[in-house]
């Protein structure tokens, strides 16, 4: 049997694509978030795809890399059909998305895998090692919300300087990147919650077809424990409702303590995705 490799770089042209979803259509599980669907047809966005045809025209298999918030920092997963496994199509899948990554002078990457022992074993051969997960979390809309005396939430328009002393101390200094591209990328706004004028918390709210994500969510060290964080999550749900969405989604790290607060707002476990990393040669 003939399988043919291909890479073709983002956007996809509609035909792959079709061919892509009706592969994942045949799994329960759903695979779209760590094959970055909403990725495949965004001409702004760097990533790349790796496909598996057979020399009758069927797609089999397909790897998909993204350089998530354009630092050179790409995350890939790949799929293969359960009658093509153990067969190295997932290997061959796997060192087109290498390639691809030395092509593009990737300074990082990390495999994100739906965790299961078979895809375990795939990435061990390969030389990865696990590196941490997050869990996907999801609450639906609120039909309606109304903020604590005191609190109001607005985009946030200040030069991004503004944010800086909050993130860096919530997060650390690795955040500032990842918040420059929210402010400049279109479909990401940056949000704000104000305590009597003064700025408690931030978080950036995506549209991505037709889901809402919320990301890079702090409340200010000093203001934490109070309700903000909780008050913020709250509002984003209703946000959701406002936007037309039904639900809300977010991705967090399984040791992150702030899944206990998603917890308290109603934000429920969806998958836990593995990321798996290799250090370069
Ligand atoms: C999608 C993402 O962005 S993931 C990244 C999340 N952000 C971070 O990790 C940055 C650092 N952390 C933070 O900024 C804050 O801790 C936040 C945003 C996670 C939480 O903000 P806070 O304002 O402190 O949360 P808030 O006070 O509203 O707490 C809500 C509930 O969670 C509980 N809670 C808060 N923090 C914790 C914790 N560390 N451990 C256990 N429970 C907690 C509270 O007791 C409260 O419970 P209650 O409703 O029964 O009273």
């Amino acid at each position: 049997m003939n399988i043919s490799l291909s890479i073709e770089s983002f956007p996809l042209d509609s035909y792959t694509i079709q061919d892509m979803k009706q592969l994942l259509r045949e799994f329960e599980e759903d695979y779209r978030g760590v094959l970055q669907e909403a990725s495949w047809s965004q001409p702004n966005v760097r990533g790349f795809a790796v496909l598996a045809y057979t020399e009758d025209g069927r797609l089999i298999g397909f790897a998909t890399s993204v350089d998530i918030v354009n630092l050179h920092h790409y995350e890939w997963s790949v799929l293969v059909h359960p009658e093509y496994r153990r067969m190295s199509i997932g290997s061959a899948l796997a060192d087109g998305i290498h390639h691809g990554h030395a092509q593009r002078q990737a300074d990082a990457q990390h495999a994100a895998f739906i965790e299961n022992p078979d895809a375990e074993k795939f990435l061990q051969s390969l030389g990865y090692e696990p590196d941490f997960k997050e869990i996907q979390m999801a609450a639906d809309a609120l039909k309606e919300m109304a903020l604590p005396e005191g609190l109001a939430i607005l985009p946030f328009e200040g030069p991004i300087e503004e944010l800086e002393p909050l993130l860096v101390s919530a997060f650390d200094e690795g955040i500032l990147p990842v918040i420059a591209f929210n402010q400049a990328e279109e479909g990401r706004e940056i949000w704000v919650m104000k305590k009597d004028g003064e700025l408690v918390a931030t978080a950036t709210l995506v549209q991505e077809e037709g889901a809402l994500w919320l990301t890079a969510f702090a409340v200010d060290p000093s203001q934490q424990r109070k309700g903000y964080g909780k008050a913020f999550l709250l509002w984003s749900r209703y946000m959701a409702h406002v936007q037309g969405m039904e639900q809300i989604m977010l991705d967090v790290e399984t040791a992150n303590d702030a899944l206990h607060v998603y917890q308290k707002a109603q934000f429920e476990p969806v998958q836990t995705i593995a990321y798996w990393t290799k250090q370069k040669a």
